[in-house]
């Protein structure tokens, strides 16, 4: 049974990984709900000054409070437009983070430009720490989750020391009571207690992504990921006029090592073909496993320079023999694989799938081991 240290040690360990490509996607969603969200919300408070003036509230006030809700408005539009530009920059859901509670403090602090308890003791307004703290659980980063709720904590806590020290009574008023040193630290317990719960979501969210979208055998992304990662990153590359490629690879005869070796055996031959493959690939080269012993590889390459990307793929793979057990002899492994690009050959997923897979089934028949980019082979 897991116990509380042992969670603690999972969070470290999180803490201390790259998210994957799945979590920077499902995460990049997210931050596109919270700016939709966020834009929504900053709508709505348009209508706090007209009430403010409906309830006899001076011109000043009204002004000010319109000017303040304008800013917000426009930042979260700002916000917006970052977000649409999905992973462009990895920086924006940890600063829009701290711009939502940093907006919470301004208001906390406005508050207490007329009456600092009502900046220490309002209820409704600090409620919105929470909120943007459990909001950043859409960002499926941990880091950020920690940053939000430290930025959160801190924030409120020299709002607390400012007041204090610059009132020469205690902080006392008709509508929200007396400042007491106690109520403020069960507000900073809160908040701690509140960072910690979302980051044991977001812990949790983050272990469910992964297995969702990857391969149990292999550790590699999985079918999941090619249907909702690769449309968009093939629509990218067309956006940008840039040439990205597809391969489409099968290991050769693997029917043959499951029947000689039994499908154990088969499971660790796949195991090593993926290990040999995986140490050539760089981060930006996503390897999927598509089928039983099918994988696609992204590659933003044109036609060409792919070739040879694979092609050195598969001397490599050719060159490290799999070794079914000490006493056994070592089993050469090889591939075949068939290539497209975008635009040339199809300009979606569907269309590049389609082309590639033909110009496997050509490698396959001019005798396997070989890479075919073209339709001449
Ligand atoms: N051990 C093991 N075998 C698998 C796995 N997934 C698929 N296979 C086997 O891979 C083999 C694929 O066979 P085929 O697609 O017919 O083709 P092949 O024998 O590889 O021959 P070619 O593709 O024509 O070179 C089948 O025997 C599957 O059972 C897996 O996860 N583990």
């Amino acid at each position: 049974m897991s116990t509380l240290r042992d969670t603690f040690d999972d969070l470290a360990a999180a803490l201390r990984e790259r998210p994957d490509e799945i979590l920077l996607e499902v995460g990049a969603g997210g931050e596109l709900l919270v700016a939709r969200l966020r834009l929504l919300v900053a709508a709505l408070l348009l209508l706090l000054p007209l009430t403010n003036l409906l309830g006899g509230g001076t011109a000043w006030e009204t002004g000010a409070g319109l000017a303040g809700t304008l800013t917000v408005l426009a930042l979260s539009r700002a916000w917006l437009t970052l977000a649409q530009r999905k992973r462009r920059h990895r920086w924006l859901p940890t600063v829009s983070s701290v711009f939502d509670v940093s907006v919470v403090t301004l208001v906390l602090l406005l508050l207490g430009v007329d009456d600092p308890a009502a900046a220490l003791n309002s209820v409704v307004v600090w409620c919105c720490y929470p909120l943007a703290i459990f909001a950043t659980a859409l960002r499926h980063d941990l880091r950020v989750t920690l940053v939000a709720g430290g930025a959160a904590m801190a924030q409120f806590a020299l709002l607390w020391l400012g007041f204090v020290l610059a009132a020469d009574a205690p902080l006392v008023s008709a509508a929200y009571g007396t400042v007491s040193a106690s109520s403020q630290l069960q507000r900073e317990v809160l908040l701690v207690a509140v960072t910690l719960v979302t980051a044991i979501v977001v812990f949790r969210a983050q272990r469910l992504t992964q297995l969702s979208g990857t391969d149990g055998l292999t550790g590699l992304p999985n079918r999941s990921y090619l249907t909702h990662r690769v449309p968009g990153l093939v629509a990218e590359a067309r956006i940008e006029g840039q040439t990205m490629s597809l391969a489409l690879i099968d290991l050769d005869s693997f029917r043959l090592i499951n029947a000689e070796l039994g499908h154990l055996a088969g499971d660790r031959a796949l195991r090593h073909a993926v290990k040999v493959l995986r140490m050539e690939l760089g981060r930006e080269e996503p390897m999927i496993r598509v089928g039983g012993e099918e994988f696609v590889l992204v590659l933003r390459l044109p036609i060409g320079a792919a070739w040879e990307r694979v092609e050195a793929l598969r001397r490599k793979l050719e060159s490290q023999p799999f070794l079914p057990d000490p006493d056994e002899a070592p089993r050469r492994l090889t591939l075949s694989a068939g290539l497209s690009s975008c635009p040339q050959d199809a300009n979606d997923l569907s269309g590049l799938m389609k082309r590639a897979d033909q110009r496997l089934r050509v490698a396959k028949a001019l005798g396997r081991n070989r890479v075919v980019a073209r339709d001449d082979g």
